[in-house]
């Protein structure tokens, strides 16, 4: 991560909130602090990740001459205020990566000065836990070797892949939201063990290590998930009594409509983030 000549390298973290937070502290485990800065705009909050990190916080022109990677993790609403704020400090020996939900790397590079290189990432928070989900496309400017750039930054905290940016709002709602969704599911089928009548610690440890079981099995088994559901399914027996409510509660056509409501919801701040 260093641009020859301009005596830049390394990272600057733009947005220290959750996701700035999962891929920090993913970065940190895997090669340490060095190299890495943090632009944080509330005092108490960037504090607390240099505390915890030993990241030096800075303001963003400071950030923004030291390092040659700018990764912006500001919600949509503030990335035209950021790079009004960010682009005289910009230029083209910088690689900028966002991560902003549904803002198309267009509305970035009309932002800062001609030629600079953008990516477009769409991460999650199980990043955290070195398991993320990350899916990059390249800006106009941005040529193999940033998407290379870009994806060596990203596998430190899990998978990589890369699509056009046409699919990145999909992208977004899939697996950007995914983890809301499967939380969503874990927490109602705790609540499920409570009306059964059991312990709220035995419901989450059931619930979890079924989780993360099933998990295993769809990343490992070379199974379609339809096989797995399958082989728990027997005749006459337990499982397909509540598939049956299931399918009679939409649940199905429920997952559809809401990913597709978070899709619709990525392309209007888009739209909002262009013409702001
Ligand atoms: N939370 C998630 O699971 C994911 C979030 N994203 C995207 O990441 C971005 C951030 O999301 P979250 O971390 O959830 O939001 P957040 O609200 O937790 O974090 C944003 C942080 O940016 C800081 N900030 C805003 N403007 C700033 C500026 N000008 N200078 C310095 N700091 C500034 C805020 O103080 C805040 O701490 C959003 O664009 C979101 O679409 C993408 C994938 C997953
Ligand atoms: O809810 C959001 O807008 C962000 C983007 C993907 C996950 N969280």
């Amino acid at each position: 991560m260093s641009a020859g000549g301009t005596g830049r390298s390394g990272l600057a973290i733009i947005g220290g909130g959750k996701i700035g937070e999962a891929l920090l502290s993913g970065l940190v485990r895997r090669s340490g602090a060095d190299g890495i800065v943090v632009c944080e705009r509330h005092p108490e909050r960037a504090a607390e990740l240099t505390a915890r990190y030993g990241v030096p916080v800075l303001g963003l022109a400071e950030a923004a001459a030291r390092a040659r990677v700018l990764l912006l993790a500001v919600k949509p609403q503030d990335i035209g205020t950021l790079l009004a704020l960010l682009a005289g400090s910009v230029d083209t020996g910088h690689l900028v990566v966002s991560v902003a939900a549904g803002v198309p790397t267009a509305t970035i590079e009309a932002a800062l000065p001609a030629g600079v290189p953008v990516v477009r990432v769409m991460p999650n928070t199980p990043a955290l836990v070195d398991e993320g989900m990350s899916v990059l496309s390249a800006g106009a400017h941005a040529d193999e070797g940033h998407l290379d750039e870009a994806e060596t930054l990203l596998a430190a905290v899990g998978r990589v892949r890369r699509v056009p940016e046409t699919q990145q709002d999909a992208v977004t709602a899939l697996s950007g939201s995914g983890p809301a969704y499967f939380f969503y599911l874990v927490e109602a089928m705790v609540d499920a063990g409570i009306l059964l009548g059991l312990p709220r610690d035995l419901a989450v440890d059931l619930i979890v290590q079924t989780a993360l079981g099933s998990a295993v099995m769809l990343r490992d088994s070379g199974e379609h998930p339809v096989q797995l559901r399958e082989a728990v399914t027997s005749p006459g027996g337990t499982t397909i009594a509540a598939v049956r409510e299931l399918e009679r509660h939409g649940v199905r056509a429920a997952l559809i409509a809401a990913i597709e409501a978070a899709h619709d919801r990525s392309v209007e701040l888009g739209r909002a983030a262009r013409d702001r």
